[in-house]
């Protein structure tokens, strides 16, 4: 039997979650702003309370415990520490600042009691003081390949600027490195950047040079720390894939 034009849609565009047939998706299941699936494990997404855990200058110094977390990557002065304090609701837990490289260790952050959001260095800004240039390669990427309580690395993308190659060749790495991970774009609200095009291009464009190297597309969301845009979806995405992770590590 031939495919319908919608099962194809739902099965190449959309991010459908564990626990959803995607023969059985409806539009309404789709979070606004995004490609994703509202699936069953969805719930317990609001913040009540949020701790600065530790800093740590190496993977091995991270907390050892078996929360689940999730990690904030992305080029510098993309937005990362103004993500956390956007999903926490508070307007310093992470500090941020114009100049790039702002933020130069792990820092693990507890929400809840139950889970962590960890700021990460950003990566490639080549106006970024010399200690902020660090070696991504082996600091980062070392967290990324041995962290077992990662849930998803969110790779956050300035969607008020065109497609960066930086960020293609990192969403690359992680794609073949098998790491589940969700783009963020972050800066919506920039509707008129000076040079180039709108955030919905900027994303389509993005989407695009992707695609190749994905069976299914990751999920993917739009953000603004600005107006709050994405903030409520991100964070019931972010409880979907937590909540079946405790899940399946409980079975
Ligand atoms: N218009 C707009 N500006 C934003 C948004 N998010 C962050 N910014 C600004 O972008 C700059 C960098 O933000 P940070 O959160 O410090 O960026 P970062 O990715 O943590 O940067 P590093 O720590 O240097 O890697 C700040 O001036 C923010 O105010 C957004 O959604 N919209
Ligand atoms: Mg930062």
């Amino acid at each position: 039997m031939a495919i319908s034009e919608a099962a194809r849609f739902v099965r190449t565009v959309l991010f459908v979650p564990p626990g959803v047939n995607p023969d059985d998706v409806t539009d309404d299941m789709i979070l606004p702003g995004s490609n994703i699936v509202l699936g069953p494990y969805a719930g317990d997404a609001k913040i009540k309370d949020v701790d600065f855990v530790k800093s740590s200058n190496r993977p091995k110094d991270c907390p050892k415990d078996d929360r689940p977390e999730f990690a904030m990557l992305g080029r510098s002065n993309v937005g990362k520490s103004s993500l956390i304090n956007f999903l926490v609701r508070k307007k310093e837990v992470a500090l941020t600042s114009k100049k790039p490289g702002k933020t130069q260790l792990i820092n693990h952050f507890l929400v809840n009691k139950s889970w962590y959001i960890v700021d990460l260095p950003g990566y490639g800004f080549a106006n970024a003081p010399e200690s902020a240039r660090m070696d991504w390669s082996s600091f980062t990427k070392g967290y990324f390949l041995n962290r077992e309580t990662l849930v998803s690395v969110l790779l956050l993308i300035d969607a008020s600027v065109p497609p960066q190659k930086i960020d293609l060749d990192c969403a690359n790495w992680l794609g073949r490195n098998n790491m589940s991970m969700t783009f963020v774009f972050t800066k919506c609200d920039k509707m008129k950047g000076g040079k180039g095009r709108r955030p919905d291009e900027n994303i389509r464009n993005f989407l695009e040079l992707i695609k190749e190297n994905y069976r299914q597309h990751p999920p993917w969301i739009m953000t603004s720390s600005v107006t709050g845009l994405g903030r409520d979806e991100l964070l019931f995405h972010m409880s979907q894939l937590r909540n079946y992770w405790n899940n399946e590590e409980t079975d």
